[in-house]
């Protein structure tokens, strides 16, 4: 089930607060089935659902009591109505003046030179208006006002900070086995209802999993939902691609054999961030579609053997493709197996076997163990208890996280007269967030 998949993980509760909000996400996010995020997504309340065990937040307040300088330390301090307190440095707020001169308003796109900016400046007087904002004088008397909700939510603290890439980047995951009932979604909804789009979206990258259902079983359907979001990845293999048992395939997805689990398109240094998946045919007999969390996966794997993980973490591994299609094309890549950021979290996952070059530029010494080190990490992958395996259905489209996900399908033999066949389509991840934060905004209603 559902929530005894997550139940390991922190389950979030609503803050008491004064005045409890749910907030039209968690709506979403129950509609789907899905645990509460931590975070409050509505723009106008960042601040964190309390989760069990931690310590509460203040409840956000934007009005202001008080505002001075702290010349010595050239820090703006406000202090809320709630009694919390944020600072601004000088500099840091001189850059950011929203008045017209500083700031070109159509565009909320920054005007002031960095030439222009004095990175040791003062401040000649601040105070508090009587509409509730900031208004600054600086020494040359260029004068900046400052709204306290837009300060607010820019508040250096660890928390705010925390809590605005939260609900910018909705970095939290939840991570998955085999137990996991991969949530859905209706598509012709998702293509014409925001709040359907926004559950849809949310569930794809907390989640990095959702069939939808219902889509005509006719090719364009793929194009179709990436319009939706904006626009779709081209690659050489076509703006959308047909899976289906060809002959000469300049690929082996495009034959009737077994794919291992893997990410599509290592052979590429930025490889496709999100993938569409419909089915127009399904085999007659195979054709079985199976995926693992890799996420999952590379945090068993750092427990189990962090060797391996070190492994396949610092080594870059050479990929290759060859071929016509779009057009012709002779890839490269070299790319690490499991990417991390500099806080070692896991990122990213490059791997295709198919696409793996025999040409291993490695010092003999690292070959053995660079293999001992990929096969841990495919065991781990292969485990019963890791596995989803689904059949998809003629208008089933599954999208999943590319970065994320390791997706293989079963051998298969086709109908001579019904021939098994896939349609689809990549996108990237700056366009699906950008589309979700759109829809997001819409279904709260506000700025
Ligand atoms: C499905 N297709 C052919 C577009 C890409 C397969 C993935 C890969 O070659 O890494
Ligand atoms: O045929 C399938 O079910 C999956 C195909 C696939 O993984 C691919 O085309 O890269
Ligand atoms: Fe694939
Ligand atoms: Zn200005």
């Amino acid at each position: 089930m559902w929530m005894s998949t997550l139940a390991r993980f922190a389950r979030p509760v609503f803050q008491r607060s004064p005045s409890p909000v749910v907030c039209k996400a968690m709506k979403a996010c129950r509609r789907m089935e899905l645990p509460a995020p931590s975070f409050c997504m509505t723009p106008v309340h960042i601040r964190r659902h309390q989760t069990l065990g931690s310590a509460p937040m203040p409840v956000a307040s934007h009005s202001m009591r008080h505002v001075r300088a702290l010349d010595e330390e050239r820090l703006m301090e406000v202090e809320w109505e709630d009694g919390g307190q944020s600072l601004y440095p000088f500099t840091w707020l001189r850059d950011n003046c929203q008045c017209p001169h500083c700031t070109l308003r159509s565009a909320e796109a920054r005007l002031l030179l960095m030439a222009d900016l004095d990175i040791h400046t003062g401040m000649d007087s601040v105070e508090v208006t009587k509409d509730g904002k900031v208004s600054i004088v600086w020494p040359d008397q260029h004068m900046s006002v400052f709204d306290a909700e837009w300060l607010k939510k820019r508040c250096f603290s660890d928390a705010a900070r925390q809590a605005m890439q939260e609900e910018l980047f909705l970095n939290e995951r939840y991570y998955w086995d085999a137990t996991l009932r991969i949530p859905q979604a209706d598509f012709q909804e998702v293509l014409h209802d925001d709040g359907a789009a926004l559950a849809w979206l949310l569930a794809l990258r907390r989640v990095g999993i959702v069939h939808l259902k219902g889509a005509p079983a006719e090719q364009g359907q793929v194009a179709r939902l990436a319009e939706r979001i904006g626009y779709l990845r081209l690659t050489f293999y076509g703006h959308t691609w047909q899976v289906q048992d060809k002959s000469m395939a300049n690929n082996v997805a495009y034959t009737s054999g077994k794919l291992s689990l893997h990410t599509d398109y290592p052979a590429l240094h930025f490889a496709p961030g999100v993938q569409f998946l419909h089915c127009i045919n399904q085999a007659k007999e195979g054709g079985e579609s199976e995926v693992v969390d890799g996420f999952h996966m590379a945090e068993q794997l750092q427990r189990e053997d962090p060797e391996a993980f070190r492994t396949l973490t610092s080594l870059r591994v050479d990929f290759t493709d060859t071929g016509t299609d779009y057009c012709d094309f002779m890839l490269q890549s070299k790319n690490r197996i499991i990417d991390v950021d500099s806080e070692g979290k896991v990122t990213k996952i490059n791997y295709n076997n198919a696409t793996r070059d025999s040409v291993l530029d490695l010092p003999l010494h690292q070959v053995q163990p660079f293999y001992r080190a990929l096969k841990a990490y495919v065991d781990i992958m292969s485990r019963p208890e890791n596995v989803v395996t689904y059949t998809m259905k003629p208008g089933d489209i599954v999208t999943f996280d590319n970065w994320r996900l390791l997706h293989g399908r079963k051998s298969y033999i086709s109908r001579p007269d019904r021939l098994r066949h896939l349609e689809g389509a990549y996108l990237d991840w700056d366009e699906v967030m950008s589309r979700l934060r759109i829809v997001r905004r819409n279904v709260h209603g506000d700025a």
